[in-house]
């Protein structure tokens, strides 16, 4: 809701598995754009894929398993030499074809035998594990999918919009904290309250939200958001993120004055919380691109 998705959008979301949020931008986008998903987690990334199957929703979405710190495709529409469907196929042997999701019996048995790990570091390079007939990647060679992009470029050929709802201690979700009743309390304390881990975390998603802002095009929108209800992971976050990119505005969120939330920390900001709202935490903030 609060990145307004339009008809035509370019749309990147950059930790997205297991899929809820992908799912919803997908459906209101309709007949036009593209989804661009991304997540470290492969197993989790998976699950999404087969939610988009499940309910036909993947038609104009690619998902990536890679680090969202270090990702920098951009959205399929910007390649000006994109190939229909009809019309790239014969031209060149290395295109993508349409996807299938029965790899060939070699290769299921290569990757079986690697091991290959279950999150991503940041070296590894993307990879694409699903795309729908009209995400624009049929036609497209990996050279040209891959096609690496000054900053400049991304000023004018990057998404409309992204989203950032980055990895958390999700101490703001009711049902998570839940868990750790079967689960114990000491790991809540190590999970959730261990001061090493949330000072990565805060690392991490500063990281998530630079790289998310960089491949936005300017006037494009970004939604920056958690499920804790710490200052750590939310204003301090934008507070540096601010700091560090002179090129970012805060941007209202329409509607949110009618939402079951309260203002955040920082004015243009919103909280909701189980407390005062009966709601489960979310912290979100939105942020435009300005040119300079
Ligand atoms: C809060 S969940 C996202 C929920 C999702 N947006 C949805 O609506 O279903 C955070 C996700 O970030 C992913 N993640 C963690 N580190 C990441 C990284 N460096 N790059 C990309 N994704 C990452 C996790 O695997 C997890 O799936």
């Amino acid at each position: 809701m609060a990145l307004n998705i339009s008809p035509g959008d370019h749309v990147l979301d950059l930790c997205a598995a297991p899929g809820a949020k992908l799912c919803m931008i997908l459906d209101l986008l309709g007949d036009s754009g593209s989804v661009t998903g991304v997540d470290a987690a492969r197993h989790r990334l998976a699950a999404c894929r087969t939610m988009l199957q499940k309910y036909a929703l993947g038609d104009r979405c690619r998902l990536f398993v890679a680090d969202g710190t270090t990702f920098s495709v951009i959205p399929v529409g910007s390649h000006s030499d994109c190939k229909t469907f009809e019309s790239g196929l014969e031209e060149k042997d290395d295109v993508f074809k349409e996807w299938t999701s029965r790899r060939p019996w070699k290769e299921r048995r290569k990757a079986n035998r690697s091991g290959i790990p279950q999150s991503v570091s940041k070296s590894q390079p993307p990879e694409l594990i699903y795309y729908g007939r009209h995400s624009g990647v049929v036609g497209l060679t990996k050279g040209e999918l891959y096609k690496t992009v000054s900053d400049d470029e991304i000023g004018s050929h990057g998404y409309n919009k992204v989203l950032v709802d980055a990895e958390c201690t999700h101490d703001g979700s009711v049902k998570h904290i839940q868990k750790f009743e079967n689960w114990g309390w000491g790991t809540l304390q190590r999970r959730v309250l261990d001061a090493e881990r949330t000072d990565n975390l805060h690392v991490l998603q500063l990281n998530l939200l630079t790289n998310g802002f960089r491949l936005l095009r300017v006037g494009g929108s970004l939604v920056y958001s958690t499920c804790s209800l710490t200052l750590a992971q939310n204003e301090d976050v934008v507070e540096q993120f601010l700091k560090e990119n002179v090129n970012a505005e805060l941007e209202e969120i329409d509607g949110a004055r009618n939402w079951p939330c309260k203002s955040g920390g920082i004015p243009k900001t919103w909280r909701f919380d189980p407390f005062t709202l009966q709601t489960s935490g979310l912290f979100v903030a939105k942020f435009t691109k300005v040119a300079i």
